[in-house]
């Protein structure tokens, strides 16, 4: 593992992902899950941090004009270092409880592919945020680990880890990667293309948490099997008429949407095997492809990635919190 190399033992582990922020402490596990957003006050350099986390999601689309939703990353890199910063304090207040640290010391996860620019916006976030030594791990690689794959063995495994704001592809063996690619696509595009879906064909508009919702549902429908309703709601703004409303949605309408979104992963897991050495093929082919992150729970995505390769597709355990589980792991290496 020669890229890990942290210069004072971390204590803490960040999964900051476009979507949720986990921290996980030493000894501890995790201590903080929650959404990675803040609600702050004001405009134009004049802010304050009105929520955070869980708090500030509630506020989402509901806020007055005084009141603006601040997202720290978009697509898996950071967009705002001052949402950053606030994010990470916020959540280093609520892990570290009444416990006095020095600032510790701490390990983030951060995409293969992010820029030397993006890399060094997460190390000042971290250090404006009170954080001691950084050191950053590719999030691929860290999910690989909690997904329980052994990467230093000499033989190759793929992963695939599903974000809400960026998709990695990567193999491992001997410890280090072999191959990657990546498209930054994730759960919030697939969010963003339902929401679209149901503005063209109902001209109907839906928020961006009902978005989620109704993904939320169309997985539990499409688990359920074909014994589940057909249809679901979803409530939002009429606007032919400009009222509110609650109207059904087809779900064969939806899954065409998923299905062009998983299409565009299933690009990349290709590409990425086609540029891979043939013993490394042959134990991908023998081992198959591991999924990871939360939007690995959509069943078309396993379905149509085992289609589209002709490789066997394994969901991780609690595929979401692999990244985390993975840089945990690191804080005992
Ligand atoms: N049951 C589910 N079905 C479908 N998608 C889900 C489910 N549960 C969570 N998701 C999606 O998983 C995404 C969040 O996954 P995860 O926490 O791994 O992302 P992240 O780490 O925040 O993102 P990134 O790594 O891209 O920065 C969201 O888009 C969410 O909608």
């Amino acid at each position: 593992m020669s890229s890990f190399l942290p210069r004072r033992r971390p204590e803490i582990a960040i999964d900051f992902g476009t979507a949720n922020m986990r921290v996980l402490r030493r000894g501890d596990g995790l201590v903080f899950d929650e959404p990675s957003l803040c609600c702050v006050r004001g405009r134009h350099g004049m802010t304050s941090l009105l929520a955070a986390g869980s708090e500030a999601y509630a506020m989402v689309d509901r806020t007055p004009a005084n009141l603006r939703i601040a997202r720290p990353l978009c697509r898996g890199v950071l967009q705002d270092i001052d949402a950053a910063k606030r994010m990470l304090r916020y959540a280093l207040a609520k892990s570290t409880g009444r416990r006095r640290w020095r600032a510790p010391a701490a390990i983030i996860g951060i995409p293969a592919d992010a820029t030397q620019a993006e890399r060094s916006a997460m190390l000042t976030a971290g250090r404006d945020a009170g954080l001691g030594p950084v050191t950053l791990l590719t999030e691929p690689f860290a999910a690989a680990i909690g997904a329980g794959i052994v990467v230093d063995r000499p033989s190759g495994a793929m992963v695939v880890e599903c974000g809400a704001g960026t998709t990695e592809v990567a193999i491992f063996s001997l410890g280090g990667p072999c191959g990657s690619g990546s498209v930054r696509i994730g759960g919030d595009t697939l969010n963003r293309a339902l929401a679209d879906r149901v503005h063209l064909r109902h001209k109907f508009l839906i928020g961006e948490r009902s978005a989620e919702q109704l993904k939320l549902d169309y997985v539990s429908q499409r688990e359920a099997g074909p014994a589940a309703p057909s249809d679901l709601p979803v409530s939002g703004r009429c606007l032919r008429t400009g009222m509110p409303k609650t109207i059904s949605v087809a779900m064969h309408d939806l899954d065409l949407i998923v299905e062009k979104h998983v299409a565009q992963v299933v690009k990349v897991v290709r590409d990425v095997l086609a540029r891979t050495a043939p013993d490394l093929s042959q134990d991908i082919h023998d081992a198959g492809i591991m999924l990871t992150g939360g939007g690995a729970l959509v069943p078309l995505m396993r379905d149509i990635i085992a289609q589209g390769t002709g490789l066997k597709v394994v969901v991780a355990d609690k595929p979401a919190h692999c990244v985390a589980r993975g840089l945990e792991s690191l804080l005992d290496a």
